[in-house]
This record gives C-alpha cells, sequence and structure tokens, in this order.
C-alpha cells in the first residue's frame, strides 16, 4: 500500500517540486516542500481502506481537521457535513490512526442496528463510563466481562443492567406505577410552586424558563428515584452540582486532565458522587418503620445488580447518577421546549392566528385529561387521568409538538464500535443505482447522525428548519421508536430522538406520559409571559436558537436564558389517578 502511494502520488509531486525547486531560493524550496508535504497528506486521507469502503471526505486539515471540528463546532460540525452532502447515505471521516462512518440514511441507520452482533456499543461502555463517572480500574474490569453474551453465556453487569432496564420500562405493571407515582411527584411540585406564587405581593413570579422546569423536574425525580432522603432533598445545594456536571459532560468524556479542563463538572460529579454515597451507605435507600420512603423498585434492583457483581458501595454510587442523570435531563430539556413553543405562539401578535391558537387547542385537548375533581372535599380540585392523557388520538396536538420540539432540538447520535470487519448493505452513493455493499473496517467507529436526519428535508420536506408544531398531526404511518404519526416524506426510522436499535431509549415511554403531563399541568395551572425587557419586542416570548456547538450528549438547550413572568390561572390542587 505504501509503496503504491509513494509511486502514484508521492513521487510525481517530488518531481514537480524538486524542478519548481531547482534554481530558485531556498525559502521558496522550504514552501514548495511544505505544500508538496500538504498536497501529499491530503491525497493519503482519500485513500481507502477497501474499495468499498463507504466515500472519503477530506479535511482541509489532513486526519486531524474533522477531529480539530468535531472539538471546535460540536455536534453541528457532523450535521452540517451530513447535510452538504446528501449524495452519501453514509461517508468515511479519516481520523488519526483510524475511520469514523457517517451514517446519514435512515435505511442504513436500521442496518447498522440489525448487525448488532459485529457493530455494538457495549464495547465502549467502560471507557465512556470510566471517563464520564469515575469509575475505578477494578469496576471497569467488572463492566468489560462478557459485554454481548449470545444466549447460554455467562452475563456481565452491563448485560444484566441492560436487562432489567429494558423490562421495567417496558409497557406493563411497573412502568404504570412508576409513571403514576411520577406524576404525583410532578404534580405536587407544580401545587406548592402554584401556591408560593399566590403568595407573592404581586401574585407573580419571573423566572428563567429552563432554569424553572430543571428544578420541578430534578427535584420530582430524585424524590421518584431515590425516596425521602434523596441527596438533593437532604443537601439542596447538589442540584446546581448536578447542572455543572451536566454542561461538563463533553469535557469529562474527552477526559483531558478532567480535574482541570471540566473542573466545575468534575467537582460537581464528585460532590453528587459522595452524596450517593453516603445515601447508600445509611441505607436511605431503604424504607424505613419509621414511615421513610426509600428508592423506588427499579433502583433498588439496580443496585442490587451492582453490588452482585462485585461493585463497592462508592462505585454504585456512581453508576446510580447515571441513572439521576438519564431521568432528568432529557425531560427537563423537552418539557422546556414545549411549554416556551406553547407560550410564545398564544402571546406573540406576529405569529398569526393559526399559531396564537396553539395554546387554546392544547388546553381545550386537556379539559378531557384534567378536569374538577367530584371527589374533592374540603377545597374544590382538580383530577388528572393518565389513561385519558395516554389513550391514542386523545391529545393530538399535544403530541405532535412533544415530537416537533424533540425533532428540532435533538441532535443525538447513536454510536457504534466494528467489532470485526463488516460489510453493510445499503443506498449507493447518489441513491441512483441499486444496493451497494459498504466494507466497515475492524475497530472503527459508526456514527448514525440524528442531527442530520432531523434536519433533511428529503425526510421532513422544504420546511424542515422550520419548528411546526402541527407537523406530526398529517399523516398516519410507524416507526421503530413507536411514533404512530409520521409526514407522508418521512422516512419511518428518520426520527432519532430516542435513538434505535439495542440502545433504542427504554425510558421513552415514561418520558413520553411525564413530560407531556408536566406540561398540561403548567399549561393548566399558569399564564406565562415574557419578562420585561426579554420578549420579541411586540410583548410576546421570544424563541431563541437550540445551542448545537456542544457536544450532543442529551437535548440542546436554548443558546440564551428566556426569561418568563409567571402567573397562577387555576389554583385548584390536582390529584392524580391511573
Ligand atoms: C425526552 C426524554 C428522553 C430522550 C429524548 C431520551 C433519549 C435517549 C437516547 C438518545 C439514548 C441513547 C440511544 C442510543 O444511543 O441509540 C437514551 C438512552 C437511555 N435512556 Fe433515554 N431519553 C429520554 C428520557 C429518559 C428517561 C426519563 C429515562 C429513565 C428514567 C431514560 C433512560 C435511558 C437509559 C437507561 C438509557 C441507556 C440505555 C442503554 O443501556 O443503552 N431516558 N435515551
Amino acid at each position: 500500500m505504501l509503496e503504491r502511494i509513494f509511486n502514484d502520488i508521492a513521487a510525481p509531486l517530488l518531481d514537480r517540486v524538486t524542478n519548481i525547486a531547482r534554481g530558485q531560493s531556498v525559502t521558496l524550496s522550504i514552501v514548495a516542500v511544505l505544500v508538496a508535504t500538504y498536497l501529499l497528506l491530503y491525497r493519503y486521507q482519500l485513500v481507502k481502506a477497501h474499495p468499498n469502503e463507504p466515500p472519503v471526505i477530506p479535511s482541509t486539515v489532513p486526519f486531524i481537521g474533522h477531529v480539530l471540528g468535531m472539538l471546535l463546532l460540536g455536534g453541528r460540525y457532523v450535521k452540517n457535513l451530513g447535510l452538504r452532502n446528501p449524495d452519501k447515505p453514509i461517508f468515511t471521516l479519516p481520523i488519526p490512526r483510524s475511520r469514523m462512518y457517517i451514517v446519514t440514511d435512515p435505511s442504513l441507520a436500521m442496518a447498522v442496528q440489525r448487525a448488532s452482533k459485529t457493530l455494538s456499543f457495549t464495547p465502549l461502555v467502560p471507557d465512556i463510563t470510566k471517563r464520564v463517572f469515575g469509575l475505578d480500574e477494578d469496576t471497569v474490569t467488572i463492566v468489560r466481562q462478557h459485554l454481548d453474551p449470545a444466549p447460554g453465556e455467562p452475563r456481565g453487569f452491563l448485560a444484566d443492567m441492560h436487562d432489567l432496564v429494558y423490562a421495567y420500562f417496558g409497557p406493563g405493571k411497573a412502568l404504570d406505577e412508576l409513571s403514576l407515582d411520577a406524576v404525583r411527584q410532578l404534580a405536587r411540585q407544580v401545587d406548592e410552586y402554584a401556591a408560593a406564587v399566590q403568595r407573592e405581593d404581586r401574585k407573580e413570579c419571573e423566572v428563567d424558563l429552563l432554569g424553572w422546569i430543571r428544578h420541578l423536574v430534578a427535584v420530582a425525580t430524585a424524590n421518584l428515584l431515590y425516596g425521602d432522603e434523596n441527596p438533593i432533598a437532604l443537601h439542596p445545594e447538589l442540584e446546581s452540582a448536578f447542572w455543572d456536571f451536566d454542561h461538563g459532560l463533553g469535557s469529562l468524556l474527552i477526559g483531558i486532565f478532567p480535574s482541570v479542563t471540566a473542573r466545575k463538572a468534575y467537582r460537581g460529579r464528585e460532590a453528587l458522587a459522595a452524596a450517593l454515597e453516603e445515601y447508600l451507605v445509611r441505607n436511605r435507600h431503604v424504607s424505613s418503620d419509621e414511615g421513610r420512603r426509600g428508592a423506588s423498585r427499579i433502583v433498588q434492583k439496580r443496585v442490587a445488580i451492582a453490588l452482585g457483581h462485585g461493585w463497592t458501595l462508592r462505585m454504585t454510587a456512581r453508576s446510580e447518577l447515571s441513572f439521576l442523570f438519564a431521568g432528568i435531563v432529557n425531560t427537563a430539556t423537552t418539557t422546556f421546549w414545549m411549554v416556551l413553543h406553547l407560550f410564545a405562539s398564544a402571546s406573540s401578535s406576529s405569529t398569526g392566528a393559526d399559531n396564537l391558537s396553539l395554546l387554546s387547542k392544547i388546553r381545550s385537548e386537556l379539559s378531557s385529561v384534567i378536569s374538577p375533581d367530584p371527589e374533592s372535599q374540603t377545597e374544590p380540585g382538580l383530577v388528572l387521568s393518565l389513561d385519558r392523557l395516554k389513550s391514542s388520538g386523545s391529545c393530538p396536538a399535544l403530541d405532535s409538538l412533544f415530537r416537533e420540539c424533540l425533532r428540532r432540538n435533538s441532535d443525538t447520535y447513536s454510536t457504534r464500535l466494528v467489532k470485526s470487519t463488516a460489510s453493510l448493505s445499503g443506498l449507493a452513493p447518489g441513491g441512483s443505482e441499486g444496493p451497494q455493499l459498504y466494507h466497515l473496517t475492524a475497530e472503527s467507529v459508526v456514527q448514525i447522525s440524528g442531527g442530520t436526519m432531523h434536519a433533511d428535508p428529503r425526510f421532513w420536506g422544504p420546511d424542515a428548519d422550520k419548528f411546526d408544531s402541527s407537523r406530526f398531526l398529517s399523516v398516519h404511518g410507524g416507526n421503530n421508536n413507536d411514533n404512530k404519526t409520521t409526514t407522508t416524506s418521512t422516512h419511518p426510522a428518520a426520527f432519532r430522538a430516542f435513538g434505535g436499535g439495542k440502545t433504542l431509549c427504554p425510558g421513552r415511554h415514561f418520558a413520553a406520559v411525564t413530560i407531556k403531563s408536566l406540561v398540561a399541568l403548567l399549561a393548566t395551572k399558569f399564564d406565562i409571559t415574557a419578562a420585561p425587557h426579554d420578549g420579541d419586542g411586540d410583548g410576546g416570548i421570544a424563541v431563541p436558537d437550540k445551542e448545537d456547538g456542544v457536544l450532543p450528549v442529551h437535548v440542546l438547550e436554548p443558546k440564551r436564558e428566556v426569561r418568563v413572568r409567571v402567573r397562577v390561572r387555576d389554583q385548584r390542587a390536582v390529584r392524580v389517578v391511573a
């Protein structure tokens, strides 16, 4: 291979350089050599590892350019590469000592997911969790055992945890009970907040919308999963440590001297891990005879699995930090976008009659979900019925808003390691010829770029870059993420907010119920308007862009804070029933 490169590329280039440099100044000769070296490297990065390797997209700075792009521009870099190369359903990015394959076509994404024996996420987990959650070497050794067991083979920690979480969050009694508890916790937070606003002199509060919703979700989720004496309830200052950790997760993942380069996140993580360890050591996860409610059953089982595989309590605390993270972050951010669009559409004079009616449309849908409580005794109350909220077709505008917020703000990617050389059958470059067999080199990484697919006009129409709360109302279809309504042009697998295949988010059913319930509670109980000096100039709430210049480890946040005024619209307390 090297000989071929030298003969085909380097030798002619060197000849040319020598000719140019002959008789010229030393400076010119150096420049010529540098140019030749650059051209050589540029051409070298285009060399495929196999004739059928996906088309290579070279970078201007050979080999390190793509990595630099990802570090500097975050998720936006790969997303935009995909959008600029719509003729390449999969492409190769040369990176130092390896390659990265980016998939931007839904059918190929499904092929990646099906090839789970050779294309797997699990071999990457030990290293990722070590960096992000600070696992020690002994624990990482345990995590590495029996990563992808075939039926009948011994099962490792990850396989057992995967089975538990997917079984628990699958449709059924356990999920129904957990969802009911979760929405009760959320309703309690919302009622308490409404009561606090009512006590204010002006009967209204000004808040940072995302910060407010995060607080409601974080407190409710910590209560739900970890019981009365959860670390955030006992140490409320840990809530900001949690968001510090969240915001530096990308830097922790990169893992270069995290205690220095990701100081705040590192300190936040360590504070949370220490509090969770104390929580476990003091048995606060166990319900007590004195009436203390301990951790949820799912957490009890997770802890038992970790200990059963030989994890120490100190490390088990870090595994729980990962679960707390999964339970809070996407739920809070998705709820924020939904509430923002809902109230922005209602308050903006420039968005027209259609949008103006979104809030009233959704409030009217919700009248069958949240209604006067016939059982309230001393004071009038409301009752929220989860069965009604979940029943198909009862809240189409709310469902569509949920999915559109995820489509627009989730640039997530699913990652797989090529365990051994693999072939993938899919659309040929340009899409015109028949299916093509793509060669994937062992030890490379495959990324399914959800961000590209979510923004691709071929799947969502010419207005793909616009927010359209009614986009998912149009036509019925189906896809691998259990989303039953899609538009005509939508490929069934182009919606990637929950990932797909073996790593498809297990919490998606739970998240859908809790997020829609929280939006329903907030839309029913509050009126939300722009804070003075923070609106769109016409008195409405301005909707900022998403911040897509970060590693898209979860639903993206807004580019700037949105300050709003919150006023109580209905102060009746809400009882939640199944
Ligand atoms: C809108 C809310 C949510 C979104 C958008 C979301 C999205 C995702 C995504 C994209 C992944 C990775 C998929 C992949 O790599 O292919 C994931 C994994 C996961 N999610 Fe969610 N999630 C949400 C809510 C939740 C909730 C509420 C929970 C639990 C309480 C949860 C638990 C998990 C877990 C445990 C995993 C790891 C699965 C594994 O072992 O591979 N998620 N989620």
